[in-house]
Order: C-alpha cells, then sequence, then structure tokens
C-alpha cells in the first residue's frame, strides 16, 4: 500500500489499510517518506553497536529496568510462554523528555553508546517513525468511525521504543529461535529491515505465512493494545522468526521495529463502537497503558 494515497486520496488509503489490519493485523506500506540516508546513518551505527566486545555492550545493559533503554544482550528476552530465549540482542531508544516533565519519573533517559552518529541518527528515526505512525492512526481511526485526530494526543508523549535487533549467525541446532511466537504489547509497530527473510505471521487458519516486503518497505502490525481497545476488531496477530535457512546460517539479520505506545495515565477501554451484540466486550476491566505494559515485560522475562 503506497503512503502516497494518505495525501492523495486519504479516505481510500484508511479503507485499505483498515482493511488489511481487519483481515490479517499486518499491513506493507510503500514509499513511507523515510530518507534513505538516514536509513544508511542508522545502518552503519547499529553495525558498528554490535561489533563492539560484549564487555563494552554490556556497559550500556541496565539491570532493573525491563530492558527499556540501551543494551539487552544476547540470552534474555524469552517469548511469553516459553522456555528457550530469543536467539537476539538489541539495543532501545526511547523518547527524550524535557526537565520537569511528569513522566520522567517511569520514562527513563536514554543511554548513548560511544558510537559515531549512533545517537543522532537513531534519535532522527525515533522521530521519523513517530510521525508515521500519526499518520497510520489517523487512517487507523477514521476506519473505526473515529474522529481523525482521535489517537493523537493519546500517543504525543508515549512510552514509544525504537529497538535496533540483531540476530546473530545460528550455527549450532538447539530449541532457541531467533524470535518466539509473540504478539507485539503496544499500539501498533513500524518494522524497517525485514526483508532479510524469517519473519513470519500465524494466519487464522492456523498457518504460518512469511512476510517477504519489497525492498524499502515498511512492516506495520497492530499491538496487544490497540487490539484491545478495538475488541478484538482490529487483531494483534501472532508472529515469529524463524532460524536462517541452509545458506543463510552464517549471516546475521538486523531489522529495527518502532513500538508506538500510548500515554502511559491512557486508560485502554473498549470503544463503544466496537462492541454489539455479536461481539461483547471480551474486555470490561480497564487497564492503563503502564500497568498493561509492566505486565507483560514482567511475562517476557525482561524484568
Ligand atoms: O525482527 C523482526 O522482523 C520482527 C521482530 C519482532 O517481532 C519484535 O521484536 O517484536
Ligand atoms: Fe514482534
Amino acid at each position: 500500500m503506497p503512503l502516497a494515497l494518505y495525501d492523495s486520496d486519504f479516505d481510500a488509503f484508511s479503507a485499505r489499510l483498515g482493511a488489511a489490519f481487519e483481515r490479517y493485523g499486518f499491513a506493507v506500506l510503500g514509499d513511507h517518506g523515510v530518507d534513505p540516508a538516514l536509513l544508511k546513518r542508522v545502518d552503519v551505527a547499529t553495525k558498528a553497536f554490535f561489533a563492539l566486545p560484549e564487555t563494552v555492550k554490556t556497559s550500556y545493559h541496565r539491570k532493573g529496568q525491563g530492558g527499556a533503554r540501551g543494551y539487552t544482550p544476547f540470552g534474555v528476552e524469552t517469548a511469553k510462554g516459553y522456555t528457550a530465549h530469543d536467539l537476539k540482542e538489541f539495543y532501545h531508544v526511547g523518547r527524550d523528555l524535557p526537565a520537569g516533565h511528569p513522566y520522567r519519573d517511569h520514562m527513563a533517559d536514554n543511554i548513548w553508546p560511544e558510537v559515531q552518529d549512533f545517537h543522532e541518527a537513531t534519535y532522527e528515526l525515533y522521530t521519523a517513525l513517530d510521525n508515521l505512525g500519526k499518520k497510520v492512526l489517523r487512517a487507523i481511526a477514521v476506519y473505526l468511525g473515529l474522529d481523525r485526530e482521535f489517537f493523537t494526543p493519546l500517543v504525543k508523549d508515549g512510552n514509544s521504543v525504537l529497538r535496533l535487533l540483531h540476530y546473530p549467525p545460528v550455527n549450532t541446532p538447539g530449541e532457541s529461535v531467533r524470535a518466539g511466537a509473540h504478539g507485539d504489547i503496544n499500539v501498533i509497530t513500524l518494522l524497517l529491515g525485514a526483508e532479510e527473510p524469517g519473519l513470519q505471521l500465524l494466519d487464522r487458519d492456523g498457518q504460518w505465512l512469511p512476510i517477504t516486503p519489497p525492498a524499502n518497505c515498511i512492516v506495520c502490525n497492530i499491538g496487544d493494545m490497540l487490539s484491545r481497545l478495538t475488541n478484538g476488531v482490529l487483531p494483534s496477530t501472532v508472529h515469529r522468526v524463524v532460524n536462517p535457512a541452509e545458506g543463510r546460517k552464517d549471516f546475521s539479520r538486523y531489522s529495527t521495529p518502532f513500538f508506538l505506545h500510548f500515554e502511559s495515565p491512557y486508560v485502554i477501554r473498549t470503544l463503544p463502537n466496537c462492541m454489539s451484540e455479536d461481539r461483547p466486550d471480551q474486555f470490561p476491566e480497564p487497564i492503563t497503558a503502564h500497568e498493561f505494559l509492566q505486565q507483560r515485560i514482567r511475562e517476557i522475562k525482561l524484568a
């Protein structure tokens, strides 16, 4: 789906995107407008970071923060319901908040590694994806029959995270997979770098479908918070990253999801227009975005 349609025919864009989300929980966005030169800078800085010695990388790991900022080493995150850990390491960049901002009591400051251009490039990408996410949410709002700007204030200072992911080569057989089957916790996810094969979604008939986006596309999916808010009208589809095929085992995979979150105090309460006699409220208990996130972080062994 070309993002150009957002400007040329917003209603058509909203209808097509919404239909893809309602059917698959996923959509692929073309010509997303994020500067290719910026993506190259992020790629260079990311690879430079992960190539550092383990002792240097772990100096950017903060225990007891739920992996919210900085480095999370290989072998920590474990998908909900799994015993074997995922085969990945990652770095989280969060939102910079001004001095005195009330959310600073729970949104930690960023940690910046000593890698050239890492701070500038990754934060520029954070801002670009934050803005792109607002466009996607405008299209979703109209699809759901809400005001076009319904989500805009709810995500303004949301606890969104840019995750720079590295899946190292997989040379030893074992139970672990690159990323075990999971639903994303957040509102929506915008994913860059899924051209390297491995990502699959679990379709409603129980089949795993590979996601093979053309170059320069962003894969977008619905997270559990939006699924809950919409009473499942927009599904948070389970997905995973499988281990590489024979010829690709010696290669790393790098990908970059942006997990867009609500502002922490926002109360997720089922939207009235997503309930009906045929679709009774599945989530009668409201929950704040903050509490929802804390519960899920404990489940994936990040806290
Ligand atoms: O690496 C990918 O393609 C997907 C990663 C993912 O699903 C996640 O980190 O939540
Ligand atoms: Fe995911």
